[in-house]
């Protein structure tokens, strides 16, 4: 009997809490539903999270709409682009992108699925990384082109329409003064890798402002799927300091600031600011730039690279992917690489990328010729630039100090019948080139007149890099090169091309000449040796681990630089290649449990295991409950 009345009482008390319950619930709805039909006046939501939780919370979640005050309040800011938007513009900005998706799956004026493939692919990265990775390091061949170039090129010219949900952070000319304290709104404790840009130059897009933070999204996936770094410790940065986009000043649904540029002193001091942030936060952490215009991409590399981990990709990851390319084009023709310091170099581009790869080859070319005065002087005489104003030569006015080195002398053009300003084909005609090196950012530079005057090349066997980005700006097809040059040339492109069918089961190889070939393997090297600068001698060490990557017999089929298939294994030989190099020039100060003596004692085969150990794989982990 007493059981009985025991039960009932616990069953009356039961459903007395369930009613409890149930008011309680429907209070909060009634809460929620009132917070999401704003009326002045009205009690604020309690909410119980913060920074990427409320981002990530369907219910909460107000996207590019949080005024400045409530991202300081809830600890977002940096976590969103910086132009605060009412829900109308919130509105149109997606209804823009749902018209562009139907006009896009029409008519496919771009690559539709392509486009299709990256929203698929980012809604994954989204809701589960492991299975993102493992599907991206699965099928690398067919995704990069997605995350990478040449899609990633459309995805930040169309970033404004196609963002859902936040990636990273984000620094503007309006959080002087801030980024110290902002900084520590990114949620993990550690990161290993910041890829930073400004928007002022993405790919050969020009300048795309705030909607740049896409190159530093992919250039980051390619850390995690080429070089194992945990996804949890990548960070993609954008430094919005303002665009000199007229269409993105003018455009309402843009998601960065409506203003011109800093420049000078300003422009400066916010990276500075910026820089301070990020190192005072994470000592350790490696800073890699990207797609900075080439007016900034030199003065920041040399501000910083003595006191920071960081390196700019464009000027140095380029420069040694070319170099790697440029000895495989030697090896191709049958040659040693010490030949290298023969080669005549056309190089067409000015910018951040070809005078990099100029800078780069010549100090090669030198090293090979005894490292001395008159060695670095002659082989300044193996290259002719080309840029927008034709021929660079000493009679250039107001010539770029970064060209400066390379402007021919006035006594060697009259000798070969050329001139300040003389048309690429002209240089073409007059220099007869073993390479013809593009990075111009102009699609189709090589054009007709210009890829038959490459036919009158000393060489037995010219070389064409078309490097620029995306597809439709390389400076030539390989169908196109193949035909008119002929069928025993080297190709490479910046983005990927199908090879080219040259009829009876022969086959034109088309490489692609990439800095994802070399990046990974910098940064991951960087990491692991602990080296506190990334030296000159590192970055060569990875140019000729990748040059030597290639057999003899690929070298001599055409095939300078591997297929992407194999990018993680490569990028863990140009690691190891980092690491030994850090190892040698007394650089490395060790990570984690392996200290500067440990590393000392390693030997090439166990410098490469301790790599491959430490890369990170896309494996679920068993979760614990843990109440901190
Ligand atoms: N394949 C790869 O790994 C990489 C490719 N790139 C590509 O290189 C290109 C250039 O990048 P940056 O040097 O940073 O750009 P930039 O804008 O600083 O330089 C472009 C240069 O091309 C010159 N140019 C323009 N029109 C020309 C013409 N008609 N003939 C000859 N030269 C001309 C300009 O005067 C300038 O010197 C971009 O398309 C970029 O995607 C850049 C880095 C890596
Ligand atoms: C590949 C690369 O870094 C660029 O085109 O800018
Ligand atoms: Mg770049």
């Amino acid at each position: 009997m007493s059981n009985f009345s025991n039960q009932i009482r616990a069953s009356s008390s039961l459903i007395k809490r369930l009613k409890h319950l149930r008011q309680m619930s429907s209070n909060l709805v009634l809460m929620q539903t009132r917070s999401f039909t704003t009326t002045e006046g009205q009690r604020p939501t309690m909410v119980h999270k913060r920074s990427l939780d409320i981002l990530h919370d369907p219910w909460f979640n107000k996207g590019t709409a949080f005024s400045m005050t409530e991202r300081d309040r809830l600890d977002l800011r940096g976590l969103l682009p910086p132009n605060v938007m009412s829900t109308e513009q919130q509105i149109e900005r997606f209804m823009d992108d749902l018209k562009e998706l139907e006009v896009n799956a029409r008519d496919g004026p771009y690559e539709p699925n392509a486009l299709a493939k990256w929203r698929i692919l980012n809604r994954l990265h989204d809701r589960n990384e492991t299975m993102y990775y493992k599907v991206l390091i699965a099928n690398i061949e067919e995704y990069a082109p997605i995350v990478y170039t040449p899609t990633v090129g459309l995805v930040c010219q169309n970033y404004s329409s196609l963002f859902r949900r936040p990636r990273g952070m984000y620094f503007s000319a309006a959080d002087r003064g801030e980024m110290m304290s902002m900084i520590y709104n990114w949620p993990a404790d550690q990161v290993d890798m910041i890829v930073v840009t400004d928007g002022s130059r993405i790919l050969g897009l020009g300048d795309l402002g705030v909607q740049g933070i896409g190159i530093a999204i992919g250039k980051l996936d390619l850390y995690v799927a080429a070089a194992g770094i945990n996804p949890q410790r990548v960070l993609p940065v954008m430094i919005d300091v303002g665009t000199n986009n007229e269409k993105l000043i003018k455009n309402p649904v843009y998601l960065g600031l409506q203003q011109h540029r800093l420049d000078g002193d300003e422009y400066v001091a916010v990276i500075d600011e910026f820089m301070n942030a990020v190192f005072t936060r994470w000592p350790n952490v490696i800073v890699q730039f990207e797609d900075f215009q080439s007016k900034w991409a030199f003065k920041l590399l040399q501000r910083y690279r003595n006191s920071y981990r960081m390196f700019n990709d464009d000027v140095q990851g380029t420069a040694g992917v070319a170099i790697a390319g440029l000895l495989g084009a030697v090896r191709a023709q049958g040659k040693p690489m010490i030949d290298f310091p023969k080669q005549k170099i056309v190089v067409a581009g000015a910018g951040s990328a070809g005078i990099g790869v100029v800078n780069a080859a010549r100090k090669t070319m030198a090293r090979m010729l005894g490292n001395n005065a008159s060695a670095f002087e002659s082989a300044r005489s193996q290259f002719w630039i080309v840029d927008a104003k034709g021929l660079i030569t000493e009679e250039r006015e107001n010539i770029d100090p970064d060209a400066t080195p390379f402007a021919r002398k006035v006594k060697e053009t009259n000798h070969q019948g050329l001139r300040e300003g003389a048309s690429l084909v002209e240089v073409v005609q007059a220099v007869k080139p073993d390479v013809l090196l593009g990075l111009s950012a102009v699609g189709g530079l090589f054009s007709k007149e210009v890829l038959e005057a490459l036919k009158g090349s000393t060489s037995t066997r010219p070389a064409i890099f078309a490097m620029s980005n995306p597809t439709t700006n390389a400076e030539c097809t390989p169908e196109e090169a193949f035909s008119i040059v002929g069928e025993n040339i080297i190709f490479a492109s910046g983005s990927p091309f199908k090879d080219v069918d040259l009829g009876n089961g022969r086959i034109g190889h088309c490489n692609q000449g990439n800095n994802m070939y070399l990046f990974p393997g910098i940064g991951l090297g960087t990491l692991l040796s602990g080296s506190r600068i990334i030296s000159d001698g590192m970055l060569q060490a990875a140019a000729e681990c990748l040059a030597a990557y290639m057999t003899e017999e690929e070298v001599l089929k055409g095939t300078i630089y591997p297929s992407i298939s194999s990018i993680r294994d490569i990028t863990k030989e140009v690691a190891a290649a980092v690491v030994k190099e850090a190892i040698e020039e007394d650089l490395a100060e060790g990570y984690r449990e392996m200290d500067a003596r440990e590393l000392q004692k390693l030997s090439q085969e166990e410098i490469v295991e301790y790599v491959k150990k430490n890369m990170w794989s896309p494996e679920y982990p068993t979760l614990v409950y843990k109440n901190d």
